[in-house]
C-alpha cells in the first residue's frame, strides 16, 4: 500500500537519540548477520506464491491446512537450496535463518515445524552414525514428526503406555497401542502431513520393561500416502491457535519395525536381545531439553513483534487531552501506557540475551556429554525448565497486555495480536507444562538447600544459600549488583520456606511424595524475602518513572531497531508507515460479508420477521 508515512511517526523517528542500525546489529549478533538476514528475507518474501489473496482467517479449517502445506513445501525447497548454497541457516539463535519470517508467510504455524524443528534434530542428536547416514539424506522421502504425548499422558511421561516389544525371532520391534488412553495425541504434522515419526514407547525385552525409548516408524506409504496396515492416524480438530499445524492422533496395532529403527546413539538393543544401557537415563529426553532452550529465543522474538505493533500504534493513536484545553495526545504520552509497553520491549531484550546464553551453554554441555561427562546436565535441565516456564508465561501475559493496550482495535485479527497471543500461550503448555517444569527446578534447588541446611559443602553457584543461613546478606542497594543480591535472597528465602514446609510434612508422618505435593504451591510461588525496605521501594518506584520518561522519546526507535518487516508483522496497527486507519478500512473491505450490498440472509430470515405485518 502506497502513501505518506504518518506525521506522528515521522516526528518520533526524528526524536530518537541513538543509532537504530547499531542496535539492530546488536540484536542480530553482528552487522554481517543483519546483512544475511535481509538477503534471505528479500529472497523469500519476493516469492509470489507465498502470498494470499484472501486473508487466512476467512478460510475453512481444511482450506487453511491446504494453503499452509502448499507454502510449507515452497519454504522447504528454499531451505534446501539455501543449505546447499552454504548459507548458515541452522543456528536459529542468530538471525541468519528463515524461521522468523515464516510467521508472516503462514500467519500461523508451518505444518512442517516439527519435521524441521524436532524430527531432524532428534535424529541428529540421538541416532547412531550409521542411522544418521541412512536417514539424514537430503533427498529423503520421509516427512516426520515427534510423537510422544498420549491421550492419557503428557506431563508424566513415565506413564506413557505405547509399547515396543522386541521379537528376537524376526529381529523386529512390535509397536502397540494397548488401550484408548495410549493413543498418541497432539504431535504437529501428524494428522495429514507426516509419513514417518519418531515415537516414544516403553521398551520390552523378554518381559522386562526398560523404560522409554525412541523409535523411527513409517506410518504412511511414501508413494500413495495411505496409512500402512496396523496404523490408525488422523487429525485432532480445531484449536485455539496452531490451526495450520495438523496436530494428530496415532494408534498402532502390532505394527512391526526393524530392530535397527530404535535410535541407538546412546543406548542399544543387540541382535540377541541384549540391552546396552545409556550413560545417563535421561539422555532420551534430550530433544525436550533442546527445544526448551530454543523456545526462550523464539518467545523473545514474539515479544518484539507485539511491542513493535503496540508502540507504533500508540504513537499514531490520539485519544483524550491530558489537560482539558489541549489537543488530544498520542496515547504513548500516558505514563500508564508507557508502563504497559516499555516492559515488553525490555523483556524481549532480556529473553533474547538469556536465550543466547542458554543456547551457548547447551552447546558446551552437549560437547561435554559427548566426552562422557554428564556433570552439568542437571543444572542445564533445571535452568531450561525454569526459563522456558517463565519466558512463555511472561511472553503470553505481555503480548496480551500489548493487545489490551491497543484498545478495541487490538481485538481485531487484522492487528495480528490475537494470533501472537494464541501462539505464545500454547508455549506455556507444550514442551513441558509451566507448573510441572517449575517443580523440576524446585526439586533441584531443594537438593542444594538440604546440603546447606545440613552444613555440607556446596558448589560455588549455591554459596548464597550458606550466606542466607549465616545472615551474610548485605542491606539492599539500589544498583544492578544490589538487585542481583536481592534476587539471591528471594531464591534462598523461598527455597528455605518450601524446604521447611516439606520437612514439617515429613515430621507429621507424610511420605516424601505426598509431603512434596502439599508444599507445591510454595515450591512454585515466589515470596518477598529480601532486605528491601519501604523507603527503597519508594526510591525504586520514582526511579522507574524517571526511566519511563527517558525511554519515551526513543520508544519508536527501539521497536524500529527490531527491524521486523511489515510482511512479517502482518498488522494493520503496527506497519512501519503508521497508516493505521487506511489499512483497517482496506482489510475490512476484504470481508466476505461485504461482497453483497444486501446479504441473502436478509431475504431468508430477517425480512420475513421485520416485515411480517407489513407485507
Ligand atoms: C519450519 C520451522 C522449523 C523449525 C522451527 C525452529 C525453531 C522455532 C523456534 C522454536 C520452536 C521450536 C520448536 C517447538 C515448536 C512448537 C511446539 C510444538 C510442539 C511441541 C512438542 C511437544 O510438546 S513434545 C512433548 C513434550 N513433553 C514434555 O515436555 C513432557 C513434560 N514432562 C517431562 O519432561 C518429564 O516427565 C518431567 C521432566 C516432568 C519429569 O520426568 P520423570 O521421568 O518423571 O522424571 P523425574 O522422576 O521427575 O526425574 C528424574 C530425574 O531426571 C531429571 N530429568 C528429567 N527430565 C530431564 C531432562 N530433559 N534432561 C535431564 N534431566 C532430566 C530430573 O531432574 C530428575 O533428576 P534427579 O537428579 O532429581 O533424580
Ligand atoms: C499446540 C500444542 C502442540 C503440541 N505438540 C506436540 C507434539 O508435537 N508432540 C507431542 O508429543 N506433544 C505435543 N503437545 C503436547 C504437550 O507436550 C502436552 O500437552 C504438554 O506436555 C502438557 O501435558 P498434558 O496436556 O498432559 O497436561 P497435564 O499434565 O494433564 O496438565 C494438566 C494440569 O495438571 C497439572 N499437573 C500435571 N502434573 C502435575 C504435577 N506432577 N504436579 C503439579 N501439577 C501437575 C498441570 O500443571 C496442569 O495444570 C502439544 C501441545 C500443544 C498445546
Amino acid at each position: 500500500m502506497g502513501g505518506r508515512v504518518n506525521e506522528d511517526l515521522i516526528k518520533e523517528r526524528r526524536k530518537c537519540t541513538f543509532d537504530i542500525k547499531e542496535l539492530t546489529h546488536i540484536i542480530d549478533c553482528g552487522e554481517e548477520n543483519t546483512i544475511k538476514r535481509k538477503q534471505i528475507d528479500n529472497y523469500i518474501l519476493n516469492i509470489k506464491e507465498l502470498w494470499d489473496d484472501v486473508p487466512e482467517e476467512y478460510l475453512s479449517h481444511k482450506e487453511r491446512y491446504e494453503n499452509a502445506i502448499k507454502k510449507a513445501f515452497i519454504v522447504l525447497k528454499v531451505l534446501r537450496q539455501l543449505h546447499t548454497g552454504n548459507i548458515q541457516i541452522t543456528d536459529h539463535r542468530t538471525p541468519t535463518n528463515v524461521y522468523s519470517i515464516q510467521d508472516g508467510i503462514f500467519r500461523n504455524v508451518n505444518p512442517l515445524l516439527i519435521h524441521i524443528g524436532l524430527f531432524w534434530s532428534t535424529i541428529a542428536a540421538q541416532a547412531s552414525t550409521e542411522q544418521q547416514a541412512e536417514w539424514l539424506q537430503p533427498d529423503s522421502s520421509m516427512i516426520g514428526t515427534y510423537v510422544q504425548t498420549e491421550l492419557g499422558h503428557g506431563s508424566f511421561i513415565r506413564g506413557i503406555e505405547t509399547t515396543a516389544t522386541y521379537d528376537s525371532t524376526t529381529d523386529e520391534f512390535i509397536l502397540h497401542t494397548p488401550r484408548l488412553s495410549a493413543y498418541k495425541w497432539w504431535p504437529g504434522g501428524l494428522g495429514n502431513t507426516a509419513n514417518a515419526c519418531l515415537v516414544m514407547a516403553q521398551l520390552y525385552i523378554n518381559g522386562t520393561c526398560h523404560g522409554l525409548h525412541i523409535f523411527l516408524a513409517q506410518i504412511r506409504d511414501f508413494d500413495t500416502h495411505k496409512p500402512l496396515p496396523g496404523i490408525k492416524v488422523g487429525e485432532i480438530g480445531p484449536k485455539m491457535g496452531f490451526n495450520t499445524a495438523d496436530n494428530g492422533f496415532l494408534g498402532f496395532d502390532n505394527h512391526r519395525i526393524p530392530r535397527t529403527n530404535m535410535l541407538m546413539k546412546n543406548v542399544q538393543v543387540l541382535r540377541d536381545g541384549t540391552y546396552v544401557k545409556p550413560k545417563h537415563d535421561k539422555l532420551t529426553y534430550g530433544s525436550m531439553l533442546l527445544t526448551r532452550v530454543t523456545l526462550i529465543s523464539d518467545l523473545a522474538y514474539q515479544l518484539s513483534k507485539a511491542a513493535t505493533i503496540a508502540v507504533r500504534y500508540s504513537a499514531v493513536r490520539r485519544q483524550s487531552p491530558i489537560k482539558s484545553n489541549e489537543p488530544e495526545r498520542q496515547i504513548l504520552d500516558f505514563v500508564s501506557q508507557q508502563h504497559k509497553l516499555f516492559i515488553t520491549i525490555a523483556s524481549s531484550h532480556v529473553y533474547r540475551v538469556v536465550g543466547l546464553w542458554m543456547w551457548n551453554s547447551h552447546k558446551r554441555v552437549t560437547a561435554d556429554i559427548h566426552e562422557g561427562n554428564m556433570g552439568q546436565l542437571p543444572e542445564l535441565h533445571a535452568l531450561a525448565c525454569c526459563l522456558k516456564a517463565i519466558s512463555s508465561r511472561d511472553a503470553s501475559a505481555l503480548v496480551e497486555q500489548c493487545r489490551l493496550a491497543c484498545g478495541g482495535h487490538g481485538y481485531m485479527m487484522a492487528s495480528n495480536l490475537p494470533q501472537i497471543y494464541a501462539y505464545t500461550t500454547a508455549a506455556v503448555t507444550y514442551e513441558g507444562e509451566y507448573t510441572v517444569l517449575l517443580l523440576q527446578t524446585a526439586r533441584y534447588l531443594v537438593k542444594f538447600w538440604r546440603l546447606a541446611a545440613e552444613h555440607k559443602p556446596l558448589p560455588q553457584n549455591f554459596a548464597y544459600f550458606e550466606d542466607y543461613i549465616k545472615k551474610n546478606f548485605e542491606q539492599w542497594r539500589n544498583s544492578p549488583e544490589g538487585i542481583i543480591e536481592g534476587f539471591k535472597a528471594i531464591v534462598a528465602g523461598k527455597t528455605k520456606a518450601a524446604y521447611d514446609t516439606l520437612q514439617c510434612n515429613l515430621r507429621n508422618g507424610r511420605e516424601f511424595e505426598e509431603a512434596w505435593n502439599m508444599a507445591s504451591v510454595q515450591l512454585t510461588n515466589a515470596s518477598e524475602y529480601s532486605t528491601i525496605s519501604r523507603n527503597d521501594i519508594e526510591a525504586l518506584q520514582s526511579r522507574y518513572e524517571e526511566l519511563l520518561a527517558l525511554i519515551r522519546p526513543n520508544a519508536v526507535g527501539l521497536v524500529d531497531a527490531f527491524d521486523i518487516r511489515d510482511e512479517v508483522l502482518c498488522s494493520t496497527l503496527g506497519a512501519y508507515d503508521g497508516r493505521v486507519y487506511e489499512r483497517m478500512m482496506e482489510e475490512a473491505s476484504k470481508s466476505p460479508l461485504n461482497e453483497d450490498v444486501v446479504n441473502e440472509s436478509f431475504h431468508k430470515y430477517i425480512r420475513p420477521v421485520t416485515m411480517k405485518n407489513k407485507l
